[in-house]
């Protein structure tokens, strides 16, 4: 399959569906009842924010659906598989730099494509690596080791990696969470460039309600604890977006009804603990 074929097959079988998810943790003795039939979707090749109070269980989310953690009730399914485990389909964005400190980034980019479940032939290898390089502005910096880069450029080689291994879906958890505002804002904006042109199915953690809306589709609102599906919220904005889209009518109103949704969350939570 070319890359360009393999860019723009995008199937059922990269839908990620949540199904009535329930998940408690025991601390200190006690019960944490984490979610409660949680439920939503991610079609295939669509890009899904999941926004929640602090602590609601984002992350627990994205671990079952990288097969990290396992629910107690109901499943994720990644098109008509339920995650059980890890696999190399499904590929996770950390917060941390991810990446090997002794390989340099054109190798850190080539490493899931010498991996057993994944490995490629090394013409192939080396025209991906190619193209990502490219996609990410990280062409001058192939041969360089992690140490010599700045905090973005690190999350520029994690997210080049991951689409590069040409996963089902792709899993991010707060991937610019540590990058300093002005950073944060271009890596979104290379992130939605990336995304136009690779079309994955991407489910993307973050605190930041501005992230959300210039990255998605589709923002998905999560309530307090027990967590539970609050609001789906369709951003309707059409892509190509710009550093200008930050300042559209449209875009303020979303922020201003997504920081609303998420803060009548909290105070349910609030309200829950007293
Ligand atoms: N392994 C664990 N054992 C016990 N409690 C846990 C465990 N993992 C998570 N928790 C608790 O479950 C709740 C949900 O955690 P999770 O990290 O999924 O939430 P989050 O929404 O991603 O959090 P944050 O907003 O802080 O990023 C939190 O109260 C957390 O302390």
């Amino acid at each position: 399959m070319t890359l360009t074929a393999a860019a723009n097959r995008r199937t059922a079988s990269d839908r990620i569906v949540f199904d009535e998810i329930g998940k408690h943790y025991v601390r200190a003795g006690d019960q944490l009842q984490v979610l409660d039939r949680c439920s939503f979707t991610v079609e295939p090749g669509e890009f899904v924010s999941v926004i929640g109070p602090s602590g609601c269980g984002k992350t627990t989310l994205l671990n079952m659906a990288a097969g990290f953690t396992a629910p107690d009730d109901g499943s994720v399914r990644v098109g008509d598989d339920v995650v059980t485990r890890p696999h190399p389909s499904r590929g996770v964005v950390f917060q941390q730099y991810a990446i090997f400190p002794w390989l340099t980034v054109a190798r850190n980019i080539e490493f899931g494509l010498t991996l057993r479940a994944n490995r490629r032939p090394r013409g192939e290898r080396k025209d991906v690596v190619r193209r990502y390089l490219e996609l990410m502005g990280l062409e001058p910096f192939a041969s360089a080791y992690p140490k010599e880069l700045s905090g973005g450029m690190r999350q520029r080689v994690a997210i080049a990696r991951a689409y590069a291994t040409d996963p089902q879906v792709l899993l991010m958890d707060e991937p610019f969470a540590a990058l300093d505002a002005q950073t944060r804002e271009r890596m979104q904006e290379l992130l939605h460039e990336t995304q136009l042109t690779e079309r994955r199915t991407v489910l993307f953690i973050t605190h930041s309600v501005e992230e959300a809306i210039f990255l998605s589709n589709r923002v998905v609102v999560l309530s307090a604890r027990p967590t539970g599906v609050r609001e789906v919220v369709d951003i309707g904005i059409p892509a190509p977006r710009s550093p200008e889209t930050r300042l559209s009518p449209r875009f303020v109103d979303l922020r201003r009804r997504l920081e609303g949704l998420l803060r009548s969350a909290s105070t349910d939570e609030a309200g829950a603990r007293r």
